[in-house]
Parts: C-alpha cells; structure tokens; sequence
C-alpha cells in the first residue's frame, strides 16, 4: 500500500532539503564500497596484527579475503541492567559465525552511562555528549578496517544513537544491532512513582523507597517503563536494523539466544561478499527515518529523539527538522499506552502484540514507508510478524494477530488512544522547543500561569520543601543547555512537580534543559532553544512574568511586551561548579563546541 499523501509529502521535503549533503554521503559510501572487501587494502603487517590472537583457521580465514568477518561492537558492562547480558554474547556470536562459515571478532568496546544511576548527579551533565563519545570510540574499533559487517550490542538512551550514529558513518559496511531485551516486570511503574511522590512529601521514608525502586528495578535487562532505551528498540526494530520481532524478548532465554545467532548469521549473509549486500548507508534512507518518528508518535517515545533522531539522520546525510517531527505528529495517532503513557509496560506490550501488531497496524493505513531496505531483506510487511522458537530451536515467524491481545494497551488503528502522536514542537518568543503531550492529560495542554525561575534543580526542590511552591506557577529551570551544563535530564522534577500538580495547582515547567523518557504527567516544553547560555531569551524571564504554554497552538510566550523584553539585561548563572568533578572537566570541549538542540545538540558537523 502506498504510504498517506502527508507521509509522501514530509519524506518528499526531506529528501529533498538534504539532497546536497545525502549525495554527497552516498558518493562516500559508494567509494569506500568499492575499495572492499576491506581486510585486500591492508598490509601483511597490518592483517598479521590483525589475527594475531586467532585460532590457526581464523587466521587461515582472514588471510583471504573470500570468508567474511564480523566486527562486534560492544557496550557491555555491569553497570546498566539492559546491557549486564552482554557479558555472554561475544561467544554466542562467535560460534554462531563459524557455523556460518564466517569469523567473528570483538571490534572495540564503546562506554554506556546508565541514566537511572546518574539522573539527578552530576555525572548526568556527561550524558548527552556520551553519544557522541560513543560514536567515536565505535569509530575507533571499526577504523581497523578488517570487518566485512559489524554487529552493534547496545541498547540504552544515549547508546543506540551513538552507535547507529557510527554505523552510518561507516555506511559501507551491513550493521545489524542485537538487542539483549526488558528485565522481566517487577513493581509496576506507576507504583513507584506513587511512592516518590509520597517520598517528596516526607510521608515514606529512604527504607521505603529504595524497597520500591529496588522492587521495580530488580535483574537483569532494559527497565520496563518506555523511556528513551525502549524507544531505541522500537526504532531499530521499524527503521530495519533489528531481525524481525528481536526487540522485547527477555534476556536469558532460549528464543533471545536463538535471535542473537540468528542476527549475527544474518549479518555475514548480507556483506559485499555475498549476494544480498546490505550497507547500512544505502538501507537507511529518508524513508527509514520517517518510519522511525512515526513509530515515535505512534508509542509516545521519548522527547530525546527530538534530539538523537536528527543527530542519527544527519550522519546518514539526511537532515531532518522539528518541524517535519512535529508535522508527522499531527497525522500519526497514538496506538500504544505504556508507561509513562500508560499502566503497560514493555512486557505487556510485548504480549498484546508488540512491534509486529503495530507495524501493521500503521501500515494498514499507509502510515509507514513499506518500499524500504532492512537487514532482512525488502519491505517492512516482513516485521509484521512474533519471532517464536520452533522444536528444533530454530526460530519461526508467524504474522501478528488483526487484534490486540489487550486493548487498553495496543489499540488498532481504526480506534486510537488519540488522534495525533506524543511529540510537538512549540514556537514563540522563547524561541522552539518540544513538548510530549501523550502523558499529559488533554486539560493541562495549556497552561499560562507567573514564573519562577531557577538556575538548579535543587533549588526547586528546596522551594517545595519549604512549601513556597503551593500555587499555579510556571516553572522556569535554565542553563541547562549544552553549552551551559550539557544538558542534562531533570527528571528528578517529575515527583515535587507532580505532587503539586495532583494538589490541583496548575504546573509546567519550561527548559532549555532535557527530560527523561520516563518524564511525562507534567506539561514540559523542553529543548528550548536557544538555550539561556546562547543568547536565549529565556535568559531574559523574570520571576512573575506570564508565560503560557499552549500545546494545543504549539506556543510558548512570555506575555511581556517585545521592547520590554528586548530591554532587559539577560540574566547570567555562575557555572563554575558545573567545569569541574565527575569528568566534566573532560567535556568541556563538547560544551564548547556543542550544536543547538534542533540540530541534536551534536559536537558533530
Ligand atoms: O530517557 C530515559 O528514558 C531516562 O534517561 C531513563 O533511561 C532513565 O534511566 C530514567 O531516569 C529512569 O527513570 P527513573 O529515574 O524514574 O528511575
Ligand atoms: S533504561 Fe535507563 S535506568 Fe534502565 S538500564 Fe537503561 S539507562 Fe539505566
């Protein structure tokens, strides 16, 4: 089926806005492709350290250049639940690519912050440029040139996109990612969000919290809410470079080994050396990327990919907007309720139907490009499908159900949780910025209330405690911008905010700062650019000011009249203590050189 005129129409604008620099990424892509396969241009002595410390046949293997090689890059550690699993796949990998007749070695490791343990510190203000450090250091290990197709083992918010971001930068080369999957479910999300909320009051104590986080976070895989990590999978999974029905399947069982092995055969099938090439630069086009905001609004992903999605698009040399994100939310209906959209969480959606339902699903009404390339081959029909372990251990796939295995949970396109997707743009004279209002509920979509402007997310918090919060107020949280602080998320807002707003006061909050994926009750324009740090004009709000937030126009206004705001002084923050502690005295050449946030907020051209 054709995809909607409105969906041609935006992808025609894109292709088009980025047809300079996509052609010319394609020329680079082409050329490197025709100097491989790519272990025949180097030396003797570059190949014998190559395969140094292989077994005699490896080396027999890539002393040629007939068998493939898989690089593996990996983002392994202990420290992230979603990417502990990991630790085991290098060898599944492994044998998986000598029963294929290939070889397969670790590339390079990339680092993975995990958010949940650095949200509310002052590691956090490293995360966003850890995306781009990740591509970098993924750029390291593959720079050795001796892979015919790599595979990407990732999976958290700022991992993913680091890493999708090199396998386009070496768009010569197949990549497929590997997920490792969702923890199993533990104390449901909207629990524990009840007792932060009682928490931040003084009604429960630490003991009592950590027993709820620790009951909610409790093993091994992705945290279960759908945040920026699980959005990583929903995007890998409809933009193609996940083997079909790979992304929710637990980690430690049978059907999630058989999809490694399977993923990584699949990744030797498609090299240059066999006849189903697949280079990542060719199978990700400007249709691949629409598919991926639609799959965004369609599940209320996380406002991050207003920021890593453009990052991610451009390395591709595919320029994507604000505009063109929030245009497709206006035609693309919201079909899943997972939190922080719902009560689900990624297990449930999984059952009711997961990927496979929704993707044909939208589909169904010409909402996804069809016509694309994935590392499975043409066409996204194929993902409409549940991966299943077969008797013998092989994997089968069976195509999705018409219908939702729950309905609060996964709705079909003829009956949707809302017309329109999660993600907005919002302009005025604050500048842009984005606002997810799939969590929010429909009455709090406007909100024009007096600032209260703070330059520190305790500062808040103190101001709640104290009780000077207990009003309708907008709150006004800047120098949070990459070239500020490198803009960390400020999701530890969430519960002082909610608990105001469940008092009944009206509450937003206004930022030039980021938001967790898992934010989302309170109205938030985030990402306001530009920042207070670059000349914003949101430097120049001044407590009592009325700001209206309007999600439903897509404004944001400070009510003062134009002179007068052009009048003012902006205001400065004192950021010396944000140079220094934790390694960012390390980054401040990303703080320095950091692009704004409608351009993903990227060290990168
Ligand atoms: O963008 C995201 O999805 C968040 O960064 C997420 O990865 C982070 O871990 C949250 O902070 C977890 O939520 P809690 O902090 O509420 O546990
Ligand atoms: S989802 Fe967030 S909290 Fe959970 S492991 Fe990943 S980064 Fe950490």
């Amino acid at each position: 089926m054709a995809a909607h005129s409105q969906i041609e129409a935006i992808t025609a604008r894109i292709v088009e806005r980025s047809k300079p620099r996509r052609e010319a990424y394609l020329d680079r892509v082409r050329s490197a492709i025709s100097r491989g396969p790519h272990r025949a241009v180097l030396s003797c002595g570059n190949l014998a350290h190559g395969f140094a410390a292989c077994s005699p046949s490896d080396k027999r293997d890539l002393a040629g250049d007939v068998v493939p090689n898989l690089g593996i890059i990996t983002a392994y550690n202990d420290m992230l639940s979603a990417h502990q699993p990991y630790e085991t796949f290098p060898a599944i990998i492994r044998e998986a690519a000598k029963e294929a007749g290939g070889v397969a070695q670790v590339a390079g490791g990339v680092p993975a912050m995990c958010d949940g343990v650095t949200q509310g510190q002052p590691g956090m203000e490293l995360s966003l440029f850890s995306r781009d450090a990740i591509a970098m250091a993924a750029g390291i290990g593959l720079s050795h040139n001796m892979f015919d197709a790599v595979v990407f083992l990732g999976i958290c918010d700022k991992i993913v996109p680091g890493l999708a971001i090199a396998a386009l930068t070496f768009g010569h080369l197949p990549a497929v990612f590997i997920p490792a999957g969702p923890m199993t479910s533990g104390l449901p999300n909207d629990e524990k969000s009840r007792i932060r909320q009682l928490y931040a009051e003084g009604k429960v104590g630490r003991a009592e919290l950590l027993e709820a986080e620790s009951k909610s976070y409790h093993g091994p895989g992705t945290c279960t809410f759908y945040g920026t990590a699980n959005s990583n999978q929903m995007l890998m999974e409809i933009m193609g470079f996940h083997m079909p029905g790979a992304s929710f399947v637990n980690p430690g069982t049978p059907l999630r080994e058989a999809l490694t092995k399977e993923a990584a055969k699949r990744a030797l099938a498609i090299t240059a050396l066999g006849n189903e090439f697949t280079p990542a630069g060719e199978m990700i086009d400007e249709r691949s990327i629409v598919n991926g905001v639609v799959g965004l609004h369609a599940t209320g992903g996380s406002t991050n990919h207003t920021l890593h999605l453009v990052s991610m698009a451009r390395a591709a040399g595919i320029h994507l907007t604000w505009q063109d994100i929030s245009e497709l939310s206006d035609i693309v209906p919201l079909l899943a309720r997972v939190y922080p959209n719902g009560l689900a969480d990624v297990n449930h959606f999984h059952a009711a139907g997961g990927m496979g339902f929704l993707i044909r699903q939208l589909l169904k009404a010409g909402l996804l490009h069809d016509d694309v390339r994935t590392v499975y081959g043409h066409g996204l029909d194929a993902y409409t499908v549940e991966a299943r372990l077969d008797t013998a251990g092989g994997i089968v796939r069976q195509p999705s159900p018409e219908e939702s295995g729950d309905p609060k949970v996964l709705a079909r396109i003829e009956a949707p949780f809302q017309s329109n997707g999660g993600l907005k743009m919002l302009t005025g004279n604050l500048g842009k910025a984005v606002i997810k209002i799939s969590a929010v509920k429909p009455e709090r979509h406007v909100i024009e209330a007096p600032a209260i402007v703070f330059h520190d997310q305790q500062e808040l918090q103190d101001a709640f405690k104290r009780g000077d919060l207990n009003r309708d107020f907008v709150a006004v949280m800047r120098f949070q911008g990459p070239k500020a602080n490198g803009m960390p998320e400020l999701h530890r807002l969430t519960p002082p905010l909610g608990v105001l707003q469940d008092r009944g006061y009206k509450v937003a909050l206004v930022t030039d700062g980021r938001m967790s994926g898992a934010s989302g009750k309170v109205p938030a324009a985030i990402h306001v650019t530009p920042e207070a740090s670059d000349g914003g004009a949101i430097a120049r709000i001044m407590d009592g000011d009325m700001i209206r937030l309007d999600a439903a126009k897509g404004t944001l206004e400070v009510l003062v009249h134009a002179a007068e705001l052009a009048a003012r002084t902006p205001a400065t923050a004192d950021l010396m203590q944000n140079e220094f502690g934790m390694g960012r005295e390390l980054f401040a050449i990303f703080r320095q050189n950091a692009g704004t946030a409608d351009n993903g907020a990227s060290v990168f051209a």
